[in-house]
């Protein structure tokens, strides 16, 4: 699995210290002082199937995935920066090329977590994969577990982790905005 724009990569350690499956955990972040402390903490903790890597995701995902042997079962992008400026929009990691690498990558049956604590934000990474809805369905169609409220937002968090600004976004009384998508059909080229 892949975190675009991990963080302090939280989310991506405590995943990869519960995980019982044979999985493997990527976490993509541009700020290399983040990535040198995440590769700290799995040095620390001798974890071996976590790697966190200095990278733009939005130009280098796509190079970046294609190297690694096995599927790819999972992305996520949680709590991006939000940019809100309209003309900074553009600096928005969810970037066309991007949806489209990730939409390519993943193996069949693979999922793609979006959330932000931002409405705007996440309505816009949902917006870009509900455009490729011949390829992904929302997952409360699949797995009747997970369930929306009345807008379409995941009502809990489907990974039972929480990122960094999660936290610190709930503790300050914020919602958080879900959608995860299953693909479900090949991308015909
Ligand atoms: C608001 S933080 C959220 C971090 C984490 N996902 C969380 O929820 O706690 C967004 C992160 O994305 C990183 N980021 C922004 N643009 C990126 C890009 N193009 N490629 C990789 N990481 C990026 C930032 O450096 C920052 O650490």
């Amino acid at each position: 699995m892949v975190d675009i724009g991990c963080g302090s990569g939280r989310f991506l350690i405590w995943l990869a210290k519960n995980s019982s499956e044979r999985r493997n955990y990527l976490g993509l972040e541009i700020r290399q002082k983040l990535v040198e402390r995440s590769q700290f903490w799995v040095t620390e903790l001798r974890l071996r199937n976590v790697y966190f890597m200095f990278a733009n995701a939005t130009v280098s995902f796509n190079q970046i995935v294609s190297s690694y042997p096995g599927p790819l079962s999972l992305v996520s992008i949680l709590c991006p920066d939000p940019h809100f400026k309209k003309r900074h929009h553009k600096r928005r990691v969810l970037q066309p090329q991007l949806v489209d690498s990730i939409t390519k990558s993943l193996c069949l049956d693979g999922r793609v977590l979006l959330q932000s604590d931002v409405l705007e934000v996440a309505a816009d990474m949902r917006e870009r994969f509900d455009g490729y809805s011949d390829v992904f369905e929302h997952v409360d169609c699949i797995d009747k577990d997970l369930r929306c409220d009345n807008e379409g937002w995941l009502l809990d968090n489907p990974m039972g982790i929480r990122t960094e600004r999660e936290i610190h976004a709930e503790l300050e009384g914020a919602t958080i905005y879900r959608r995860m998508y299953q693909k479900t059909r090949n991308v015909r080229h």
